[in-house]
This record gives C-alpha cells, sequence and structure tokens, in this order.
C-alpha cells in the first residue's frame, strides 16, 4: 500500500482505539510494517487485515477488538480496494461520517452492537456496491436516506434494535435475502416487501402498518400527517399535474383531427373484441366499424396491403390456407412494441394461434427480403422457429410464426414463476440447445452473412415441450461496413464494432448470446443491451469475488461453483469487446458441451445421499 494508505489507517486505528497506544502496537498497525505480507495470524502483519494479491487491504476485521473510539471514514476510505469493513461488538461510539461515500468499493459493512448514534448519511447509497449491511444493536436515529433504492442488488439490510424514525424507504427488494428493522421507530405503511419477509422483520414498531403485520394503514392517517407547507407541495403538484394532462388532451385531440398521415399504412382498428367473454358487450361498435374487424386486428387502411398476393406462405404443418385478408380480420393482441417492430398474438380459424411481428423502416428490397426469409426457412434446425409466412410492402414487413404458449427465457428468469424451479441443469441444457442451434444457423447461413442479429432472452421461447427455441431469426440486417437498420448510437452495436472495427454480424451474436449467458448465470435483468450486466460481471470478477455474480437460487440449491465458473467464463470470452477475439458460436458450442458433460458424469458419480442429489428438482 501507498504510504499515504498507511498512514490514514493508523489514523483510522487510533480514532478507533480512543488514544490507547497500547492497542496499536499489539495488533501491530505500524506504518513501518507492511499490512499485507507477514504472517496471517499476526506475525509482522497488522491484525484484522487481510490482502488483495498481497498488496491492497481488502478487508477490515476489527470485530470484538474492545475499541472504545470513533470512526474516521475518511481515513479509512483512503483504502481504495476495501471490500469489507467489519466492527461488530465493540463500544465504539459517534455517527458515520459521510465521507463514507469514499469507500466506493465496499460490499459488506458490519458495525452492529456498538454504541453509534446520529443519522444514516445521505451519502450512504452512493456505495452501489454494497451487498450487505449491519447496522443492528446501536442508537441510530432519524430517518434513513429515501434513496436506499439506489443500492441495487443488495442482499442484506440489518437495521433492528435502534432508534431510527420516518418510513421505510423503499429498497430494491428483487435480491435482498434479509431484511430486518424490527425495534426502532419507523411509522407509516411498510413499502411492498414482495412478501420476501415475515412480521418479525417489522415488528416492535409501533407506528407502522400494512403487510406483513396485521396492523392495517388508515389512509386518512397519512393526510393528517403532512404538515401545512407539504400539503401545499402536494396540491400544487396535483394542479401542474392536471395542466399537463389537459395539455397532452387537447394535443391528442389536435392530432386527430388532423387528416391520417401517409405513412401510417397499418392501424389497429376498433371492432369487435378478441376476447370471447367481452364479445357481446361490444357488439353496439361491430357495425361501426364493419363487420369482421377484431377490436385488435392489424387491418390496413392501405388498399395495397389487402392484395393476397404478397403474402408469402411458406409451406409448414401449422398453417394451411392462410390468406392475408384472414390474418388482418382474426382477432389479435398487441404483445410488445420492440425497439424493432411490435409483435401481435392472433388467433387463426379458432385454433391456431399466430404471432406476427410487424417491421417498420426496413429499407431491404422486395426480392432480397423473399431470398433472405426463403433462405432462413431452408435452414432447418429443430430449435429455431420458422417463420411460417410473410409479407412485404415497402413500409411494412410482416412475418408470421406460430405462437410459443410457454414463454420466452426472460420471463422464464425474470418473471412472476408460479413456482417453477430454473435449476442448474435446466440453465445449462437451455445454453446448449442455443449455442448449437446457433451454430448451426451460422454455419448454414455463413454464405449470406444472415445473422440471427438481435439475440436476446425474449426471443428465447419455450415449445410445447418446454424444449428452448430461438425466434426471429435473421430479422435484423447488420452486415458489413455499411450501417445496420438501427441507429448507430445502437450501444449494442457499437459494442460489436469493437474497438479496432472490423465489423462482423455472426460476432453480433456472440455477444448477445454472452450476455444470454451471464443472464442464465447471475439471474440479473439486462439493461442497456447488456453492457451493465457486463461491466458488472466483470469488475465483480476482477476483484476476485467472482462467486458473488452467481443468482443465489443457484447458489443455494447447491449448483457446482466449478462448472458455473466454466459457463462464465465462456460468457466472457463472447462480450469481449474486440468481436475478432470472441470465439465461433461452433467453438462456444463445444465448450459449453463440455461443461455440461462435466456437470452429466459428476450426476452419476454423486453418492445418492448428496444434497443435492435430493433435492435436484426436475428439470423440464
Ligand atoms: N412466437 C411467439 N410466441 C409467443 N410469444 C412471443 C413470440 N414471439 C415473441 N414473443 C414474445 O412477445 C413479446 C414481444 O415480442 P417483441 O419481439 O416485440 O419484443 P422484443 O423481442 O423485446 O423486441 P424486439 O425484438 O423488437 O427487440 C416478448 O416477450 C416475446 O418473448
Amino acid at each position: 500500500e501507498d504510504v499515504n494508505v498507511l498512514n490514514a489507517l493508523v489514523r483510522f486505528m487510533e480514532e478507533l482505539s480512543a488514544g490507547n497506544s497500547q492497542n496499536i502496537q499489539n495488533w501491530g498497525w505500524d506504518k513501518n510494517l507492511d499490512p499485507c505480507n507477514g504472517n496471517v495470524n499476526f506475525n509482522g502483519t497488522w491484525k484484522g487485515v487481510d490482502c488483495m494479491k498481497s498488496q491492497n487491504v481488502r478487508k477490515i476485521v476489527l470485530d470484538k477488538f474492545n475499541l472504545t473510539g470513533t470512526f474516521d471514514a475518511a481515513s479509512v476510505c483512503t483504502a481504495k480496494f476495501l471490500v469489507v469493513l467489519s466492527l461488530k461488538e465493540n463500544t465504539i461510539s459517534g455517527f458515520i461520517p459521510k465521507d463514507i461515500r469514499n469507500c466506493e468499493r465496499l460490499r459488506h459493512f458490519y458495525v452492529s452492537g456498538n454504541r453509534f448514534s446520529g443519522v444514516i448519511p445521505d451519502t450512504f447509497p452512493q456505495l452501489r456496491n454494497l451487498k450487505s449491511i449491519d447496522i443492528s444493536d446501536n442508537y441510530f436515529s432519524g430517518e434513513l436516506p429515501a434513496d436506499m433504492s439506489r443500492i441495487s442488488g443488495l442482499l442484506t439490510f440489518l437495521a433492528e434494535n435502534n432508534q431510527l424514525s420516518g418510513e421505510i424507504p423503499d429498497f430494491d427488494f428483487s435480491y435482498l435475502k434479509e431484511f430486518n428493522v424490527a425495534n426502532n421507530s419507523f411509522s407509516g405503511p411498510i413499502p411492498d416487501v414482495k412478501s420476501k419477509f415475515g412480521a418479525d422483520s417489522f415488528s416492535g414498531n409501533p407506528e407502522l402498518c400494512g403487510k406483513p403485520l396485521s396492523k392495517a394503514c388508515r389512509p386518512s392517517k397519512t393526510g393528517l400527517k403532512h404538515s401545512s407547507a407539504d400539503r401545499f407541495l402536494i396540491f400544487s403538484g396535483y394542479i401542474i399535474l392536471a395542466v399537463v394532462v389537459l395539455l397532452l388532451l387537447a394535443l391528442y385531440l389536435i392530432k386527430k383531427n388532423k387528416p391520417k398521415e401517409e405513412s401510417a399504412k397499418v392501424v389497429v382498428t376498433k371492432g369487435r373484441v378478441a376476447n370471447a367473454s367481452k364479445e357481446h358487450s361490444s357488439t353496439s361498435s361491430e357495425s361501426k366499424t364493419g363487420g369482421n374487424r377484431s377490436e385488435y386486428s392489424i387491418a390496413s387502411v392501405e388498399a395495397g396491403m389487402t392484395s393476397s398476393s404478397s403474402l408469402v406462405v411458406l409451406p409448414s404443418p401449422v398453417v394451411t390456407g392462410l390468406k392475408f385478408e384472414d390474418l388482418l380480420r382474426a382477432p389479435a393482441e398487441l404483445l410488445g412494441r420492440g425497439k424493432h417492430g411490435s409483435l401481435y398474438k392472433v388467433m387463426f380459424d379458432n385454433a391456431t394461434i399466430l404471432a406476427v411481428k410487424r417491421i417498420k423502416g426496413w429499407g431491404i428490397s422486395a426480392a432480397d427480403f423473399k431470398r433472405r426469409m426463403e433462405r432462413i426457412d431452408q435452414v432447418k434446425h429443430p430449435r429455431v422457429l420458422p417463420p411460417v409466412a410473410f409479407y412485404y410492402s415497402k413500409q411494412e414487413k410482416l412475418l408470421v410464426y406460430e405462437y410459443q404458449q410457454n414463454g420466452s427465457l426472460f420471463k422464464l428468469l425474470h418473471g412472476s414463476q408460479n413456482g417453477q424451479v430454473f435449476d442448474w441443469g435446466s440453465r445449462l441444457n437451455v445454453a446448449a440447445s442455443i449455442a448449437e442451434a446457433l451454430a448451426f444457423m451460422h454455419e448454414q447461413l455463413q454464405e449470406g452473412g444472415i445473422a440471427h442479429g438481435n439475440l436476446k432472452s425474449t426471443n428465447i421461447l419455450f415449445d410445447k415441450t418446454m424444449e428452448p427455441c430461438i425466434s426471429e431469426y435473421g430479422l435484423i440486417v447488420a452486415q458489413g461496413q455499411d450501417q445496420p437498420f438501427l441507429s448507430q448510437s445502437d450501444s449494442f452495436k457499437s459494442n460489436a464494432l469493437g474497438r479496432d472495427g472490423a465489423y462482423s454480424t455472426f460476432k453480433v451474436d456472440v455477444y448477445g448470446f454472452g450476455v444470454v449467458l451471464l443472464e442464465l448465470l447471475t439471474g440479473k435483468l439486462v439493461q442497456n443491451n447488456g453492457f451493465d450486466l457486463a461491466s458488472w460481471v466483470h469488475s465483480v470478477v476482477r476483484e476476485e469475488w467472482t462467486a458473488e455474480v452467481f443468482d443465489r437460487a443457484l447458489i443455494s440449491e447447491g449448483a457446482s461453483e466449478e462448472r458455473m465458473v466454466s459457463l462464465l467464463q465462456v460468457a466472457l470470452k463472447c462480450i469481449n469487446p474486440s468481436p475478432n477475439e470472441r470465439p465461433s458460436m461452433n467453438q462456444i458450442s463445444v465448450m459449453i458441451n463440455t461443461v455440461k458433460e462435466d456437470e452429466e458424469r459428476s450426476i452419476i458419480s454423486e453418492p445418492l445421499s448428496g444434497h443435492h442429489a435430493l433435492e435436484k428438482p426436475n428439470s423440464h
């Protein structure tokens, strides 16, 4: 460590020891000694200090050290690599200084069982890397910072037995495993804790109400609590809101009265409701729109579009005799409006459910489009959803797929899982299947340079037998040096462009696949095209905390860390910023199969009485 850091750490210890110089000597906190290199059992090294790669102080654990002084955050936070700070069960007093914000890498902060007082500083939520916080059994008072939810990925928050007051702020409850604020003076409604924590976590706060406590909240009471200044602010807020709403309404009315613009070729028209249960309530509106159209149908106002000649129905066992008019008239429901188009669920023939993707602004020629779709259709792979039909017009392209009832990988990972278990074995299977299918497609479509172009967990769907399959293959053109039809600012693409500028469509898919692997391993949501997740994983791995990236569900299931790390290594290769360094899908498929074989071998060789052999839930 740097001399300045050593000096600061000695100062930190002096403050903690309240001038008891004996302490410092006994524990070897001497700036002339190396805190890192020495015997672990304090022999020339600093007691309670642990270092990373024998260089930087990473952990300071001074539990039960009879410390009676105060906490000098500014000094201790000069140790930039500090990840764990634990001062449990001493008699430290005073407050936590705002300078705690400088401990940027801090992941675990434990000060329970001391005599800390004062408020938790508002700089605290700036410590985004925090995983666990234990401030229980102290004399902390005042309100918690309102933006505690900024610490995303928090696993533990323990603050029981203090004098904290005010409302409990919103936390990022998605990953929280432990939460306790019992025996404080919190008041008001309990935020939605997603039924993860019971009444024990909140008891001993007489003014708290709402679930999971048995005391219900009285709506009027919160109103009374506001001061007149508060009330003024709230009312003026309402007024502003009302003005905005009125303005929007006016704008909408003005727009509506204008003639329809040329570009709006396909509209969703009002008519009969798709849902049978609502059928009679809307019969009155039917006459207005002329019979057969459904409330949400992909109908067109453009005369040209109703010609069935442009709909190409590919030979498939799913639909026979699908006509364009049928498609337009059929009841449809808008499922999503993605960056690249909208997706409709269409009931056809009362038996077949189709998914229709509508893409706008794709400047591809009719012949190219047709060739492309037919080529994709020719390369059949059981794990790739083939289009059943497609439609071309200059402004609009429609792609028809069979609707998959079992949802997407995204939904399985992040949706309400309905008690479904998505265990390690199943995740590994998904990874292996998708890698294999993608490798096959890449190989077959190498010549035309047709990659998937938009691989992500919403485009991996589960079929009837819960086997994963890739959908929307080849709907995005991202080839050569010329700009893909995506915007230039798309960080996904610019990322795929890499530092060396070389562009490869297939390597974009490899990146996308790497992000899917990260999602499978961490269980975390992907934002910003996976860029955030990727950089988070990188930072954790760099600091040798690899085990912390994995989904808690996988850890508690007892999944093999060794094999999770192997899969993580594959993912990191896929998301290499330089596309040329990324392996091919074929190589990736081989790597994942090796991990899968290891897994299978271990299941066979493990004794049946083993913890995971018994508890392993069925894979799909
Ligand atoms: N064939 C299908 N069957 C069932 N659900 C589907 C099908 N195709 C897509 N979906 C689901 O419908 C939703 C909307 O799909 P859409 O493709 O519009 O979204 P997206 O993939 O997030 O966006 P985009 O592809 O435009 O980037 C997604 O949740 C997707 O998983």
